[in-house]
């Protein structure tokens, strides 16, 4: 008998076509899996129609759209011991990044299809589930300005422009941060605690490579004091984190902890996972290795090597020296 599992299907995440990306999903899943499959509506949601999927008792999940889709569909099976299989198909795919899976709806199906999972953790803030990040101040405000019309209209460049925009109206806020073991307190135009984080998601960049089963979180404070600085600060944590190195500059720091309070005056925007949620006060506690995730069996390595596309190129392969 196949294994079965519950797919839950956005027809109007990213800027692919919903009906080819389905019958491509369908083609590649059904010769193995029982699927199940509910498309979300305005009204009824992955939140809702993954934990309609639980309460039926489904053996898997598998969520496909963008970061809003399958943060909601997590957030259904957080504590139980259902896998979450991850079909990204939105406009910045953090979730599927953040987590090492496969971006392509072909990898992503066959990742499934292997059957390896993982236990990642995951957080709350102020009891909102949590799997990426909680972003304050800057991020949170960005998040806000690339609205779902921009995104379908220029994408990824959506947010770099909501960032642009967002940075000319920088402002610094007093921050007091809170651990088991410290109080912390100084100025910032962004803090972000994260569990798992892309590349991309700079402002959470300050150690480098965010580990997301170690039951820590990561927070980053990124406190430039002019425009300039920002963009400097910005473009710092953007390299050092393409070369998996820690950010070394005065106006950013970082630290570790399984849990985080933070209060800033004045008040700040809070995004948890790319949605605007309210405001600071926030506290953030992480909850390890509670979410089950179908992972690539072997973890995505990037490439050391390009040359494809360099002009008049010729490869030659060598014979194997003896030693
Ligand atoms: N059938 C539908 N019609 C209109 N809106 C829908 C429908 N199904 C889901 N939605 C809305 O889609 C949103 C979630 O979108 P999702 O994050 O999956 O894609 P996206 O916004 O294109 O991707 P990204 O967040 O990566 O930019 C939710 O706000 C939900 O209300």
């Amino acid at each position: 008998m196949n294994r079965s599992a519950c797919l839950i299907f956005n027809p109007v995440a990213g800027q692919g076509n919903p009906e080819a990306d389905l019958a491509e999903i369908r083609a590649i899943l059904e010769p193995e899996l029982d699927l199940d499959i509910y498309q979300t509506t305005e009204e009824v949601g992955a939140d809702q129609l993954a934990r309609e999927a639980v309460e039926r008792g489904v053996e898997a999940i598998i969520a496909s759209g963008g970061d809003g889709t399958l943060s909601a569909a997590a957030v259904a099976v957080i504590g139980t011991d259902i896998p979450l299989g991850v079909i990204s198909r939105g406009t910045a795919n953090a979730f599927a990044t953040a987590l090492g899976i496969p971006d392509t709806i072909e990898s992503a199906c066959q990742t499934i299809l292997q059957g390896v999972t993982h236990n990642v953790d995951v957080a709350y803030c102020n009891d909102l589930p949590m799997i990426l990040l909680t972003a304050v101040g800057f991020e949170a405000e960005t998040v806000e300005r690339a609205d779902r019309e921009a995104k379908k209209r220029f994408g990824i460049l959506a947010y770099i422009l909501a960032g642009v925009q967002e940075l000319r109206e920088l402002e610094s806020f007093d921050v007091e941060i809170e651990t088991p073991d410290k109080i912390i307190k100084t100025t910032a135009a962004a803090v972000t605690v994260a569990n798992a984080a892309p590349a991309t998601s700079v402002l959470a960049q300050g150690p480098a490579g965010i580990v997301y089963d170690d039951g820590l979180l990561d927070l980053t404070i990124v406190a430039p004091n002019s425009k300039a600085g920002a963009i400097a600060a910005t473009y710092h944590l953007f390299q050092t984190a393409s070369a998996k190195s820690a950010a070394e500059r005065d106006d950013i720091g970082y630290l570790r902890a399984n849990q985080f309070k933070i209060t800033t005056d004045p008040p700040q925007k809070v995004a948890i996972d790319g949605e605007v949620v309210g405001t600071t006060p926030v506290e953030i506690k992480c909850l390890p290795s509670a979410l089950k995730v179908f992972v690539p069996s072997v973890p995505e390595v990037e490439p050391v090597e390009k040359l494809d596309g360099l002009p008049n190129l010729v490869i030659e392969l060598k014979e194997p020296t003896e030693e």
